[in-house]
């Protein structure tokens, strides 16, 4: 994988076993987060392959019904409000609204009063809120997530580790970026350094 003439992600190999947590660390700029969008289909790598549940990921409907990311920064729709959001959501998974824990997700992030305020209108820690809160309020097999822990506060860094610690236990699968070892640990994943996955092994 490259940008232009810099190369990024050069013999990396990694394999996160269905079920299983793994969190990627390493130094700023070292390629983390160049790593989760291969993963998430959002950026194609010039050679070697990525399979998400033995298939090429992005390729079909099914891999985005099983697969909940924030790699990529969310778009909030102009006008709708917090709740509103959650209601879009559970409705494009073909959940029912008023069965979905709406009202309990928002309680636990710390949002339920703002269920009424627009996104945009958020602190940047309570956005980031929202933001995790509608990726585990949707149902998925995956969860692929880019330091998550930013702009939280501690509370929070321990609310959201628990939530993912219960996503694992509850069969799901975890990939995360994290510069929080502590947070990483607690959320149930294994930490492996970019250092690790360098090297020849499964793409
Ligand atoms: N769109 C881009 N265009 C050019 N170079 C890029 C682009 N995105 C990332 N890079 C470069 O690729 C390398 C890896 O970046 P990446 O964002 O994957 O690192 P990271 O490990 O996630 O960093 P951080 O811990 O700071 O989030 C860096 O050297 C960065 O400068």
């Amino acid at each position: 994988m490259s940008y232009g003439s810099t190369p990024v992600l050069v013999d990396v190999g990694l394999t996160v076993p269905a079920g299983a947590g793994v969190c990627v660390t390493g130094e700023n700029g070292i390629g983390k987060s160049t790593l989760l969008r291969c993963v998430s289909s959002l950026q194609q790598p010039g050679a070697g392959s990525v399979r998400v549940f033995g298939a090429v990921p992005g390729d079909s409907p099914g891999f985005w019904r099983a697969v909940a990311t924030t790699v990529e920064p969310p778009t909030w729709y102009p006008g709708l409000t917090t709740r509103e959001h959650a209601e879009l959501v559970c409705r494009a998974h073909g959940q029912d609204p008023d069965s979905s824990g709406i009202d309990e997700a928002l309680d636990r992030f710390g949002l339920a009063g703002h269920a009424d305020a627009i996104p945009p209108s958020l602190s940047s820690g309570q956005k980031q809120r929202l933001t995790l809160a509608l990726v585990l309020l949707r149902p998925s097999s995956l969860l692929i997530l880019d330091e998550p822990e930013q702009r939280l506060d501690p509370e929070g860094r321990a609310m959201v580790a628990g939530m993912l610690a219960d996503y694992l236990a509850g069969g799901g699968s975890l990939l995360l970026a994290s510069h929080d070892d502590k947070f990483a640990a607690a959320s149930g994943a294994d930490l492996v350094s970019m250092e690790q996955l360098t090297g020849p092994g499964p793409a």
